[in-house]
């Protein structure tokens, strides 16, 4: 873009000149005689022109200066734009290498190489022999922690300093602001608490049925789209709609058909959105010159189009639930709360939007982690672990009522064990959301972070950092949990995949509760198998798709759903869609 406008500009100032250079002439003409000279006025006129002819010397000369001037300053400003940063560089944190003029070190990150950042950060910092690194994006400074203990330093013992969230040009101008986006302002803290009150573990009651309905869609999903087993199938669109179904019902007390087209729609949309969450692609977060670029133009106009159809969506949505309120009904939801207490200290439309954030945060967060998970269960030791699982359900519930107590109760530890394995493993937000600080925050160390620094936790390496999780921290291995019970007490969620500190994933427990329920839900109806045509990713490092992206979405790989009893399945997928008509 520098080389579209700069040159423009300069030839502008050239031409400028001379345009200026003609009303000069102009003048001197003007103030020449107008009679013709003696040869005595011919000389003297000669002699009188002579300081003119200086004047106009110096004037072309002192132009000539100018536009010297104005290069050079421009120059002085494009090398300062150039390699200037919102943050100068912090004394005792070592910096990648690398860095090129505008961009920083952006062109080493997934944005242009497609290599996980976290997995690029990792390397970087052990090569360096420091927890923390810091990077430039573009013109702004990121500090990150790459290992368990700097990261509970940062983000737990000094939260009250690094919970607020970076601007992002892109999202501001194109979709605005979320929860998840935007520091905790009065509004935003609203939103946050409206939230947390949401997904209480004392409301779980009221959502135990959607669950359940939920779980029991899945199941016969799985088993005719896969054919009871005979085709392999990709179960990620299968557990976005479960993801979502859940959500509106938490949200906006709405329910859905699985297979409802608008359901996939707004999936779609929300897909859409989180491509545009700050992260390595969106260069012209970090890039201000870039925003002039084309392609940077059509990302943000691709987010806003999405974000202009799922305000559509999400507004038919509140109109019809404002009737069932209207009607008396009492719909459990973050929505009707707010439409029905006086004193809430939300607006309808700051409700609207924590609703919104709520349902972004589960669409595909769930839905990936279960997917990468399933990986993990097709290859290698995993048709064992399935097979335990599938024991340790019948064991406990020996009188052949376990489906009935797939949600409301957490009592297969392995199921508790498979779940946070595969949170701890595939790490979809595998740097979480960034954080900012807005004080000086001062560790240990003597290192001090100043105010207004983008901080990222590298959760995928604080996930696999060995002097927590021992040598095998690199295998897919769910007994660690069982066999080490001091993992539980290591922080409040044992890995940093819901993020950690004040700004933790506040739906982090009813996720846990879902995660368990549907796992417990495939592995007694499924054996699930490889499709050696279509096989899973081979290590957590390697199992997403969108490594660019804050949300990297495991690729696509089959899987074949083999019925435990195919004949007692049929009867379940029967009496399922039989409640459905
Ligand atoms: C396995 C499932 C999930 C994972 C791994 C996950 C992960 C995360 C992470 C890493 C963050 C950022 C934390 C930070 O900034 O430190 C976050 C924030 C958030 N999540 Fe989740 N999440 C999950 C499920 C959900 C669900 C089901 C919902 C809603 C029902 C949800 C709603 C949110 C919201 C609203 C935020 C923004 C909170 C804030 O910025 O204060 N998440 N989540």
């Amino acid at each position: 873009m520098a080389g579209n406008t700069l040159p423009k500009r300069l030839h502008h100032a050239v031409s400028c000149r001379g345009a200026a250079a003609a009303p000069d002439k102009g003048t001197l003409k003007t103030m020449s005689p107008i009679t013709p000279p003696s040869d005595n006025q011919s000389t003297m006129s000669t002699l009188d022109e002579t300081p003119l002819f200086v004047f106009k010397a110096m004037r072309e000369h002192t132009g000539g200066v100018a536009i010297v001037l104005v290069i050079f300053v421009l120059g002085v400003l494009l090398v300062k734009y150039a390699y200037e940063t919102d943050i100068p560089k912090i004394p005792g944190i070592p910096e990648m290498p690398n860095a090129l003029p505008f961009i920083g070190h952006l062109h080493l990150h997934a944005g242009a190489s497609g290599r996980n950042d976290a997995a690029v950060w990792s390397d970087w910092s052990r090569k360096l022999g420091s927890d923390l690194l810091q990077v430039r994006f573009g013109n702004r400074r990121v500090v990150i922690a790459n290992t368990f203990d700097s990261i509970k330093e940062i983000f737990v013992a000094n939260a009250a300093c690094t919970s607020a969230r970076p601007r992002q040009f892109v999202f501001e101008k194109y979709v605005g602001y979320d929860l998840g986006s935007h520091s905790l302002d009065e509004n935003f803290k609203a939103q946050r608490t409206a939230a947390l009150r949401s997904v209480k573990t004392s409301s779980w009651d009221s959502f135990y049925p959607c669950l359940e309905r939920e779980g029991d869609r899945l199941i016969a999903n799985l088993a005719e789209q896969g054919r009871y087993g005979g085709t392999a199938i990709n179960p990620l669109p299968y557990m976005q709609v479960v993801a979502m179904a859940l959500g509106w019902s938490i949200t906006f007390g709405k329910e859905f058909d699985a297979n409802d087209p608008w359901l996939r729609e707004y999936i779609d949309n929300a897909c859409l959105i989180t491509k545009v969450r700050g992260a390595s692609n969106t260069w012209s977060d970090f890039v201000p010159l870039l925003r002039l670029h084309p392609r940077f133009r059509a990302m943000g106009m691709a987010g806003q189009a999405a974000s202009i159809r799922r305000t559509e969506m999400i507004r038919d949505v509140v109109e019809d639930l404002k009737a069932r309120v209207a009607r008396g009904e009492e719909p459990q939801c973050v929505a009707a709360q707010v439409l029905t207490d006086v004193n809430s200290k939300l607006s309808m439309w700051n409700a609207v939007k924590c609703s919104t954030s709520m349902l972004q945060g589960g669409t595909e967060s769930i839905p990936s982690h279960l997917t990468a998970g399933f990986g993990g269960l097709i290859q290698g030791r995993g048709p064992q672990m399935q097979e335990k699982a599938f024991a340790a359900i019948k064991e406990t519930y020996p009188d052949g009522d376990a489906i009935e107590h797939a949600f409301n109760e957490e009592k297969v530890p392995y199921i508790t064990a498979l779940y946070k394995e595969i949170l701890r493993n595939y790490v979809v937000l595998p740097f979480s959301l960034p954080h900012a600080t807005d004080r000086d925050v001062h560790l240990k160390s003597g290192v001090v972070i100043p105010k207004g620094t983008t901080l990222y936790m590298n959760s995928e390496a604080g996930n696999h950092d060995e002097q927590i999780f021992g040598p095998n921290a690199h295998q897919f291995y769910p007994e660690r949990w069982l066999d080490n019970p001091h993992l539980d007490n290591i922080g409040t969620v044992q890995h940093s995949s819901y993020g950690i500190g004040s700004r933790i994933c506040p739906a982090w427990q009813i996720a846990n509760r879902i995660m368990y329920g549907l796992l417990f839900r495939v592995i007694l109806a499924f054996k699930l198998e490889e499709d050696p045509s279509n096989p899973p990713p081979r290590d957590y490092k390697e199992f997403g798709c969108t490594p660019d992206l804050v949300l990297n979405s495991p690729k696509t790989f089959g899987v074949r759903f083999v019925p435990r009893d195919a004949d007692s399945l049929k009867k379940d997928v029967a009496r399922i869609r039989a409640k459905e008509v």
